[in-house]
């Protein structure tokens, strides 16, 4: 059967709700209004700007840090010397804001939607409101995360595996891979504990109790975990200012993760010729280039083993999000082929950023309109003017609205969606039969295993046919007992990570940051059965002391699903909020009518009809056949059709002066970088 029609036009068809997603919209969420969101209150962003009012100041007096040095020579962003005009965006997103150029760019601060909830008021990591340790992050994990299989009845791994995309496109904590271990050892190499003295700076281990099944069978008593770099330890605060961490990456959704988020990175990764990026054949198929410090980056058993390069540093982290990363690289130099042959005259700069523009939009439409509403839900991502229903532009730029990444969204809600990880990835052929698993902890940082037979493609099919694991409270071992275990018996806990991760950056408490999404404020433990679970909140009260000492980690992720989304009320906000500021504060969004930069109305209507199932279609020969919607699981509403029959962005549409359509590239004959063109005429 053909699909005659693209998801967007279903979508557009149906409104709200829409048959395409097919979810129970549920009561109108109640949460705090956008608009109320004091944007002020983030001006810490601008390290000149006024400084934090915080609740208690210091208790105890820190060290006061080394004189402020240049932040040229150390970090915490640069504005740029000038913004040179350009159609493109930057590679790492500098001069998006041209009221404010470093906005958004690596090594800057994650913003935040309240004031830190530091130890030491400062820097310290957050302890309980009596001045003693919170309970340990690792027995946390183990009283409220244990591995209870459950499979999610309706959506795949492809929208779990696409959410780690979205993740590592906006933002990665300065100074650690978040794959590798780290360089710092806060434990010994057998995971004892070191003695005071020996513990490097930055370390902040995470303890296991004596009855921890890792202690109990392997001895294991401490596990890796090195704080996040902040402002402080790159010395660009003054000496009382509350430390904020840095990202490393590009804080726009640019598909930086593909390209780079620096003009180095990215000049590793192009070929310069034909506008494609770099790509190692073998087998008849594209790869992404060697990394040439393979033996830090991956863990290899064999050193002739390829481990990737690519824009972003976790692409060889585990299996099916290289496989993700493959598709996106093939997708660049797909789109780039056909440029190159409708526009001859083209020069590789102009193919290269024609192509690159093509791909981010896709991936911005992957994202908002067909990924966000099953996270977030289709009837909140409209009621927020995050997407919608219309053929027309959208011109909601905003340079008032601060795109930065914000610290309550990275390092807690959008976390939560590591429940979904599955802990074996199924191998599936063309008539949709799964014939093997691989087991997600043996390959961890070890991506030869998508070249070998036909596993690239089995892989692929596996994503859209494997269920994801129901967003709960339950995870998989092996991301809470094996992570990275890289061939020894057991490995890390994502979980107590995450955890230690919330009190490491000082993140306001889960009862504040419920307030201020318009929750009522708890003042005992029993006031938060209004969203968890009398089982859960019984086993809170067990752990912390006082319901002010509930991580926001914890207890967003306790909370009962706001109807048709996979998230509870808090986190909820908090994702709503980022995702907002994410396409508003993008002055290059797709959606936006600029004349300049921006697409004609039938080139960004060519965009609305992408999908993801078409986009690993386009990007995988083997795979022939692909239901409609490949976030959701098959079914007779979403069977699987052949790859042609699925709507696909027609290319045509950039050719220079199409008569068919408008009038194409009017801009041309203005633009200076293309005046072969311009004088040619
Ligand atoms: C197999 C899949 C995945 C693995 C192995 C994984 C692993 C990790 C690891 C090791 C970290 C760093 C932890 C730290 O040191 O603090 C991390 C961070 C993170 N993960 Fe995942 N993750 C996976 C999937 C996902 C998914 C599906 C999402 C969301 C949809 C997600 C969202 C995040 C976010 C937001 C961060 C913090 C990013 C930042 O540094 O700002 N992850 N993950």
């Amino acid at each position: 059967t053909r699909v005659a029609r693209s998801n967007y036009d279903l979508f557009l068809q149906h409104g709200t709700p829409s048959e395409l997603f097919d979810v129970n919209l549920g009561p109108p969420t109640k949460f705090h209004p956008r608009t109320s969101f004091d944007f002020n209150n983030n001006n810490h962003f601008f390290s000149n700007g006024p400084s934090y009012q915080f609740p208690q100041f210091p208790q105890v007096k820190p060290p006061p840090p080394p004189p402020t040095q240049d932040p040229a020579t150390l970090g915490c962003g640069m504005a740029p010397r000038s913004c040179p005009k350009s159609k493109y965006r930057s590679y790492d997103g500098s001069c998006n804001n041209l009221q404010n150029p470093v906005l958004g760019t690596p090594q800057t601060r994650y913003a935040r939607l309240l004031p830190p909830k530091y130890g030491d008021g400062i820097s310290t990591p957050t302890v309980a409101k009596s001045g003693k340790p919170l309970p340990p992050a690792r027995t946390v994990s183990l009283i409220l995360y244990p591995d209870v299989p459950i499979e999610d009845p309706k959506w795949t791994l492809n929208a779990m595996q696409y959410g780690q995309i979205i993740t590592h496109d906006m933002s990665m904590i300065a100074g650690s891979t978040q794959a590798q271990p780290h360089s710092t050892k806060c434990c010994s190499p057998n995971g004892q504990l070191l003695k005071f003295a020996n513990i490097p700076e930055h370390c902040y281990p995470i303890v296991l109790s004596e009855d921890d099944p890792m202690n109990k069978h392997a001895n294991i008593q401490c596990l890796n975990f090195v704080r996040t770099i902040t402002d402080r330890d790159r010395r660009c605060v003054h000496e009382y200012q509350p430390a904020e961490q840095l990202t490393a990456v590009n804080h726009f959704l640019d598909l930086s993760i593909v390209y780079g988020n620096t003009d180095q990175v990215n000049q590793q990764l192009r070929e310069y010729r034909g506008g494609k990026l770099r790509v190692d054949i073998r087998n008849d198929q594209e790869w992404p280039p060697r990394n040439n410090n393979a033996s830090n980056v991956c863990a290899l058993q064999d050193p002739d083993e390829p481990c990737y390069l690519a824009g972003d540093a976790r692409v060889n982290q585990n299996t099916q999000l290289t496989v993700l990363q493959v598709i996106l690289l093939r997708e660049h130099n797909r789109i780039a082929d056909a440029l190159s042959k409708l526009n001859p005259h083209w020069n590789d700069e102009k193919i290269f950023q024609e192509a690159r523009k093509i791909a981010i939009a896709e991936h911005q439409f992957i994202s908002y309109y067909e990924w966000l509403p099953i996270f977030i839900g289709l009837e909140n991502s409209m009621k927020n003017k995050i997407i919608y229903n219309t053929h027309q532009y959208i011109n909601d730029y905003s340079p008032g609205v601060n795109p930065t990444i914000i610290n309550e969204h990275s390092t807690a809600a959008f976390r939560y969606f590591h429940s979904a990880i599955a802990g074996g990835l199924d191998l599936v052929s063309e008539h949709r039969h799964s014939f093997g698993n691989l087991r997600l902890s043996d390959w961890f940082n070890r991506p030869a295993i998508i070249e070998e037979g036909s596993n690239f493609a089995d892989l692929c099919r596996g994503l859209g046919t494997q269920p994801e694991m129901m967003v709960d409270q339950f995870h998989d071992s092996e991301i809470t007992q094996y992570l990275f275990r890289n061939g020894s018996q057991f490995g890390s806990d994502l979980k107590a990570i995450d955890v230690q991760r919330n009190r490491d950056h000082g993140l306001a408490s889960y009862n504040d940051m419920r307030a201020y999404c318009g929750l009522p404020k708890a003042y005992v433990f029993e006031d938060f059965l209004d969203v968890i679970s009398a089982d859960n909140v019984e086993k809170l009260s067990h752990l912390y002391e006082d319901p002010d000492d509930v991580d926001l980690t914890v207890g967003g992720s306790l909370e009962a699903h706001v109807p048709g989304t996979l998230s509870g009320p808090t986190f909820l906000c908090i994702l709503t909020e980022q995702f907002y500021r994410t396409r508003v504060g993008d002055r290059f969004w797709f959606e936006n009518q600029n004349h300049e930069a921006g697409f004609t109305l039938a080139q960004l209507n060519e965009i609305r009809k992408t999908s993801i199932a078409r986009l690993i279609c386009d990007n995988e020969h083997e795979v022939q056949s692909m239901q409609p919607r490949a976030f959701e699981r098959i079914s007779h509403k979403n069977a699987v059709v052949s790859c042609h029959n699925l709507p696909s962005v027609d290319l045509t549409m950039w050719k220079e002066n199409n008569k068919g359509g408008e009038s194409f590239y009017p801009e041309h004959s203005f633009d200076f970088s293309n005046n072969h063109y311009f004088f040619k005429k």
